[in-house]
Parts: C-alpha cells; structure tokens; sequence
C-alpha cells in the first residue's frame, strides 16, 4: 500500500499543479476584470453627469448612459463567475478529490481511472483530472460494488465494469488516508468521519453518501418524495446534497431562488447555512413555518409550533377535539366547498375609507359590482373583477380631484421642500408646458390623499377576511366561533387556524400564489398538518415537494407507518409520481447511544446502529438535594473535554429555572426561539429548538415522572440529539421509560447517602 500511496501522492501534486497554474491564470484574469469594472464604472459616473438642458444632448447621453450600464453589468457578470471560479480552484486545492473508480468500458481493454471530488477540474486539452461529484458517471462511485454496474446519462443508461474504487482523505494537498473498498462507500472513512467532534455548522457529506441516500440526492422524477429516517440517518443532509445535485443537474433552468426549505427552526437554519457554499452553489431560501405565516398576518401574533407545544397540557378535551377537526384535511375540503357556495350577499366586504376615516367606497358599492358579475364566474375571478372595477373608479376620481379647490390652493402655497418632494425623479425640463407640470403636481398631490385607498384595493383589505372566516367556521364548526373572534379581538391567531384561513382568503381572492418555485423542501415533517401540507402545494402549485420526517421524533402528531402516510400525502396533494424512500441507519450517535434508543421504543428493532463504539449511556440519580452539587460536578466533567455541553430540557420554564443556577460556575446560555447561533460553554435548550441539531454531548434534563408514555417521542428525540456522550439525569423518582431499559445498556451514578 506504501508504494501505491506514493504513487497517489504524485498523482495528488500533478493535479495540485494544474490548479496552481489555472488559479495563477484566473487570478490575474480576474484582476484585469475588477480593474475594468473600475474604468467602465467611472466612465459611466462622467457620462451621468452630463448636461441633459439640451434636448438633443439628452438623448444622445441616454444612449450613452444604457450603453455604460449595460457594459457595467457585463463586466460584473463576468467577475462574478471569475470569482467564483477562483473560489472553486482555492477549495480544490486543498482537498482536490476524495475518490477514485476504475472503470472498463465494453469495447476497451484498459481500465480508465477516474478522480471524483467537490467540483470538476478540466486541463488545457480537455482532459478531466477531476469529476464532479454530481455528474452521472459519478453515481458509480456511490451506488456500484465492483463487477457489472450501470449509470444513467442524458443519453440513456451505459453499462461498465467498476474494476476498482478508492477512497482518500487528502488535507491541505497530502494524503492522510486512502482505501480500497467493494462496500458502497466504505466503513473506515465514514467511522473517522462520524468520530470527529461536532462543529458550529454542519458539514456536507459528498465524500461518503451512502446508497439509500444517494436515491434521494439524485431523484429526479418524483413530484412527491417521502423520506421517513430514523433520527441521525442523514435525512438533513441528503437534502441538502440533493439541493447542489438539482442545481448541477438542471442548471439551464433552476436557479437557488426556486427552491424553499422549510426549516425547524432559526438555530437549525444557522447550522446547515454552510453546506451548499461549501459545495460552490448558494443557499436555497430558507424560511421557518413561523416567519413564513408571520409575514401573511401582519398586525396578529401567530402561534408557533412551540407555542401549541409549550401549551398543550393546558387545553381541555374539548378544545382539543376542536383543534384535531381543524386539523384534518377533510377541514381544507369544507373550506373549498364553503368557497364554491358562498353567494354574493356572503360575502364579507367591508368600507374602504381615506386616511382621516371618511369612507370612500361603501360596502353597498361593492356588494353591488360583485353581485352584478355572472353568477358561473369562479369566485376568485370575481373577485378580481370587482377590485378591476374598484381600481378603475379610483382612477376616475383622481382625474375628478385633480381641479377641486383644495388641491390649486396647495400647488400655489407649496414650499421649496414639498416642491421637490413631489417632483421626484421627474426633471423640470420634461415637461413641454407649465400647464403638464401643474397638472403632474396635482395628480401626485391627489394620489398621495387617496393612497390609503389604494392600498386596500391593492391588499384585497376590501375584504374582511376575518368575518369571512368567522362565518365559515359559524357554518361548520360553530363550537369554535367564540375562540376565535377572541383571538382576533386581542390580536392573536391559533396555529389550526391559519391554513384554512389562508386557503379560504386566497380561493376567494386568488392571491397567495408563487408559480416560480420550482422545490419544497420541508425537514421534520411529522410536526406538520395536513391542512398546513395541502396550503402550501396550494401556494406552490408548481413545486415538485420533498418531505422528510421522523414519525417516533414527533412533538404532538400519531405515529404512522410511511406507507400509510404516503398513501394520505398522495391522495390530499394529488401527487402524480410519488416514492417512499427509508433510512434506517443512525449515523449521528455511538452504537451505543443508538442501542439505548432502540430499547426506548417498541419497534426499534427496525434501526441498525452504525457500529462506531462509545461509551455507555449513564443515568445518573441525583435526587432533589443533592441536585445541583451532582449536576455542576457532571458539567464540570463533562466541559473538560467538550467546548460545549447541551442540557436539554422538556420546556422553556424549566430550560429557565435551570440558568440561575449555573450561571455564576459556567459559560451558561438559555436559547429562545429567536436564537440563531449556538454559544460555547453550557448550552441549556428545551428539545424542539434542539430538532435537528446535534451535540458532542447532551444532559437530559430531569428525566423523572414528568415523562410519560406519551412523551416517549420527546425522549427519544433528547437522546438521538447526542453524538458520542449520552447522560440522563434523574432528579426525583425515574420515569416509567427509564424503567423498561435493560441495564446492560447503561452505567448509573447515584448520590451517596451521608
Ligand atoms: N453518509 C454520511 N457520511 C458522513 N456523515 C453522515 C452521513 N450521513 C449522515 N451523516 C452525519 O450524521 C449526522 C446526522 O445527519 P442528519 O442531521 O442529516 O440526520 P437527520 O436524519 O436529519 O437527523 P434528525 O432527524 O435526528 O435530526 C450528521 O452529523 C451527518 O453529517
């Protein structure tokens, strides 16, 4: 192996050779492009600047002008991919490839050696000394054990003999680990990979996908994907990977602005913000399902996830039932029926009035327009037509206003300042005669007293959404009416309630739609509704949707299989093509911590641990005395060897409770829900801020009465967030789920008796 490593070595120095010489040349390339952006830029600031008095010098100047920034904006372009160019050969450098496939094609009789890594490198003869990890003939390197393998192409699918597959660990140009491996992607490469510490944010995984994710990274013809992973089998990965995979493979067509990611939440969305650059491509939006509904009520404080969490014990059975009627999909079926329904006098239109309260169109005026239109019309067409009217009446009583008395005593007793203001862009020279700039002041002075009209019409505020929605739920659940309008009256809106209201407010209205995008991702999907799910592909009508969950990690929703649950997910979002694809190896944890888990639930024997050993989990019993002195003495430890230690809790108050204590001894923080990045030091955070995230080592705060059966989701989703330390901390009598553990499956500490 000795010699074969010298021989990769130099092979590893030739190629860093070709990236220094092609980093050498992009260099300059890119400095000669910066310098020319400068001159471009001042030539363009010179040619503003000139006179415009003239008629004829202002037109020439206008086509100088577009000429220039059209130039401008080529030269940007042009350093843009310069740049990114450089970035890519920078990060190729260091690490140029980290595998390699000998492959034989039918008709030859020597095997091609192939070099596989983050980004393509092509030599002046357009040989490749490096292929992207994305392009087809990669996906032999994931997917084929040696022997016969195939791979698809644009062309079609190719048949070749994988003779040889190598992998390398090759940092700042030296190679520090290579191995010859028939696995997919072998075991010792990912062993040291999982082994190492945990970091700020998460890394990308390219080196070493394994085959069931490589299905999900490189599907391209489901509308609908289902992922259901045991927690810690790279299902936030995989996403991510098959983001920079989707941008590679439709490059012509998709852009990172047309995907969405729906993400658990901020601290998450701070962790995985690294991944796609380090992949060369730049990050998909990003939105949490809070900000995304925040932003469609403005004005009302949405419930959050975490909220409903934080409060569920707090509802009575009653309101419970309530809740589960409204979250059914049979909910969103009563809003399109009520929609199809709904006759015109139904409708709740309310006045639009002027800024001081004066009403400018009545609601009789509305009622009247929209009542008039064809009964067959589908509402949301008129809907539109009735705000076209509307829209086209302001218009005229513009053009009315414009010579009323109020608005020539204001254009004769203007200032300076408000002259100007008006004016706005708008040069004085424009204008042929006095009388077309008098009249352009009177019609911004009129538009500036009817703006708030406008912007009514414009925002479809000529309809009361909220009575809309009152009477619907008056219609088909009148139990809740009463709930609601409180809510509304105090400025706050239940989570249950906001997909149908936003489906009821756009079927009426025909707003709400995005055709632009292009994928929907949504990471822990178990803690979503149906409802939620059937809004959003509303909303996204074009979107093809991935959706990836855990239902054992779910915070309030039933367990269900995958089956079942793509069965629903097709009928409601009527998917054309739609797959279930299954991970069930942790990655994330020791063998075992995974061990523990499996024990925790009742069907964990489904989860295969990745053998990476560790130590045991440990529950340690405290009791309540004794408390703070065991868990300050457990931190200590702990912190020795760890930068950071989670202390995750089961909710807020308590994550709260806990921060007095440890303050004064340790770098303590408690996360919020606004929180975006993590903080060394003790680390105390209730579980759903947690999701998604993982820790070198995590304390589970408190795991006594207080977690019951119903709780086993939350306690499996505490211990799956830890990667090599696992401590379960007992501060009164254990829980029920702790009992039914075998002990062989942890070590204990308890508090000496004196
Ligand atoms: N093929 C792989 N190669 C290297 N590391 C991997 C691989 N797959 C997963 N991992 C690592 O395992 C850990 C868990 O992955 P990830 O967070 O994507 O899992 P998940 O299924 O989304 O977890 P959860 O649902 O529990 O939040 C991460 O540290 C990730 O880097």
């Amino acid at each position: 192996m000795d010699k074969d490593k010298k021989v990769e070595q130099k092979h590893v120095n030739d190629v860093i050779k070709e990236i220094e010489t092609q980093l050498a040349f992009n260099e300059s390339e890119y400095q000669k492009a910066q310098l020319e952006t400068t001159l471009v830029e001042k030539n363009y600031g010179q040619n503003a600047k000139i006179n415009t008095f003239e008629v004829d010098d202002q037109m020439e100047t206008n086509a100088e002008v577009q000429q220039q920034k059209q130039l401008v904006a080529k030269n940007l372009e042009n350093e843009q991919i310069l740049k990114k160019q450089l970035e890519t050969l920078k990060q190729l450098k260091k690490s140029p490839y980290f595998g390699r496939i000998d492959i034989l094609d039918p008709d030859e009789t020597t095997p091609e050696t192939l070099y596989i890594g983050t980004a393509s490198l092509v030599d002046d003869e357009q040989n490749f000394l490096i292929y992207d990890w994305r392009a087809p003939i990669s996906s032999i390197y994931y997917n084929g054990t040696l022997g016969k393998v195939s791979y698809e192409t644009p062309m079609g699918t190719l048949e070749t003999e994988l003779k040889k597959k190598r992998q390398f660990t090759i940092v700042n140009g030296q190679i520090k680990n290579m191995f010859d491996t028939n696995e997919t992607v072998g075991d010792e490469m990912l062993q040291q990979i999982l082994g190492e510490h945990s970091d700020e944010y998460m890394h990308n995984i390219v080196a070493t996908i394994q085959k069931e994710q490589n299905d999900i990274i490189r599907d391209t013809t489901h509308d609908l994907l289902l992922v259901q992973g045991v927690a810690g089998s790279g299902k936030t990965s995989a996403i991510l990977q098959r983001i920079a995979f989707l941008l590679y493979h439709s490059r012509d067509k998709l852009s990172a602005e047309q995907i969405v990611l729906f993400s658990p939440n901020l601290l998450f969305s701070h962790y995985i913000s690294e991944v796609l650059p380090s992949l060369g491509e730049r990050n998909m939006r990003q939105v949490t399902l809070a900000e995304f509904l925040t932003q469609r009520f403005q004005g009302l404080k949405v419930e959050t996830l975490f909220d409903r969490y934080e409060k569920q014990n707090a509802l009575t059975p009653e309101e419970q039932e309530i809740r589960a009627k409204k979250e059914q999909a049979s909910f969103m079926e009563q809003v399109e029926k009520y929609v199809a329904a709904l006759s015109p006098s139904q409708l709740c239109f309310s006045e639009v009035r002027l800024h001081g309260g004066e009403i400018f169109f009545e609601r009789s005026e509305i009622e009247a327009i929209y009542a008039a239109l064809p009964q067959n019309m589908r509402p949301e067409q008129r809907f539109l037509e009735t705000k076209n009217t509307l829209i086209k009446r302001l218009k005229q009583r513009i053009e009315e206003e414009i010579t009323a008395p109020w608005v020539l005593e204001k254009l004769e007793t203007l200032s300076d300042e408000e002259y100007y203001t008006l004016l706005g862009n708008k040069r004085r020279a424009a204008f042929q005669a006095l009388a077309d700039e008098e009249k352009y002041l009177a019609k911004k002075l009129v538009k500036q007293k009817f703006e708030k009209v406008y912007d009514a019409l414009y925002n479809d505020y000529f309809l009361d959404i909220y009575a809309q929605y009152q009477h619907f739920l008056s219609l088909v659940l009148p139990e809740s009416v009463l709930t609601f309008t409180n809510d509304i009256e105090y400025h706050r809106i239940a989570l249950a309630d906001c997909a149908p209201l936003l489906y009821l407010r756009d079927l009426l209205t025909g707003s709400g739609q995005n055709q632009a995008i292009a994928h929907l991702f949504i990471d822990e999907m178990q803690d979503y509704t149906l409802p939620q799910f059937i809004y959003l592909k509303y909303i996204f009508p074009n979107a093809k949707l991935t959706l990836l969950g855990d239902s054992e990690q779910a915070l309030f929703n039933p367990l269900m299989t995958p089956d079942k649950l793509l069965a629903r997910l097709e009928k409601h979002l009527r998917a054309k093509k739609s797959k279930c694809i299954k991970l069930n190896t942790s990655y994330r944890s020791t063998a075992q911590i995974t061990d523990l888990m499996k024990a925790l639930l009742p069907d964990g024997e489904q989860i295969n641990s990745f053998t990476r050993p560790g130590k045991l989990p440990k529950i340690v019993f405290a009791g309540s005395e004794q408390e703070h002195f065991m868990l300050k003495q457990q931190l200590e430890k702990s912190l020795e060897q760890n930068e950071t230690v989670a202390l995750i809790t089961k909710d807020l108050a308590t994550a709260g409770a806990l921060y007095p204590k440890l303050r004064k001894t340790f770098k303590t923080t408690v996360l919020g829900n606004e929180d975006r990045a993590l903080p060394k030091g003790v680390v105390i955070l209730p579980i759903y801020l947690a999701k998604g995230l993982e820790f070198d080592v995590v304390i589970a705060y408190d795991i006594s009465e207080n977690y019951q059966e119903k709780d086993l989701g939350i306690l499996y989703t505490i211990c799956s967030r830890a990667m090599h330390e696992l401590i379960l901390f007992v501060k009164q009598e254990p829980s029920p789920l702790l009992a039914k553990l075998p002990p062989e499956l942890y070590t204990v500490e308890r508090t000496l008796k004196l």
